[in-house]
């Protein structure tokens, strides 16, 4: 069911000053600053040679993101992507096997453009899962 590794997202508290240590200490390439308001961040991608760094800042009231950064103030690594094939078929999958999908189970368009769904992380090692379709 899985296919490749989209990103690794990181929750920080400053986006900008998060660009620039990318940047400066790493010679980081970055996508520029996107606002996503109906899933409560700004975001930025570090391309890489074979996957993406997200880089996460709260944006609005009610981030989903907010209290993981009250919890780890400095940041810290939010959650990861897989890319599925069919993610209605993975969804089915994942709840037939007593997994929790987060929010109303549907499908929202993320920062790709492409449609995303959330495991809870309690139903995976402790880790939150973002599912894409490729
Ligand atoms: C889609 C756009 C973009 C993209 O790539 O395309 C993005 O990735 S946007 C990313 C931001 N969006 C989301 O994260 C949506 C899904 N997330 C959620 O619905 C919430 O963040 C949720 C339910 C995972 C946590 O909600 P909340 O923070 O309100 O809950 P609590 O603080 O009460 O935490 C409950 C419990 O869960 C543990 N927790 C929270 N966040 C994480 C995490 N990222 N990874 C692992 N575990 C997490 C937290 O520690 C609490 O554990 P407990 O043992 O109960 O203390
Ligand atoms: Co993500």
């Amino acid at each position: 069911m899985l296919g490749r590794l989209d990103h690794v997202a990181l929750a920080v508290p400053d986006l900008d000053a998060a660009c620039e240590r990318y940047r400066s200490a790493l010679g980081a390439r970055l996508s520029p600053p996107k606002d996503l308001p109906d899933h409560g961040v700004r975001v930025v991608f570090v391309e890489l040679e074979n996957t993406r760094v997200e880089l996460l800042e709260p944006l609005g009231t009610g981030s989903p993101i907010a209290r993981f950064l009250e919890a780890n103030p400095a940041g810290g690594m939010h959650h990861i992507c897989y890319e599925v094939a069919d993610l209605a078929a993975a969804r089915d999958r994942l709840v037939g096997e007593g997994a929790r999908i987060l929010g109303d189970g549907e499908p929202k368009i993320g920062a790709a453009g492409k449609p995303v769904l959330f495991v809870n992380p309690k139903d995976f090692a402790g880790t939150l899962i973002e599912l894409e379709e490729a």
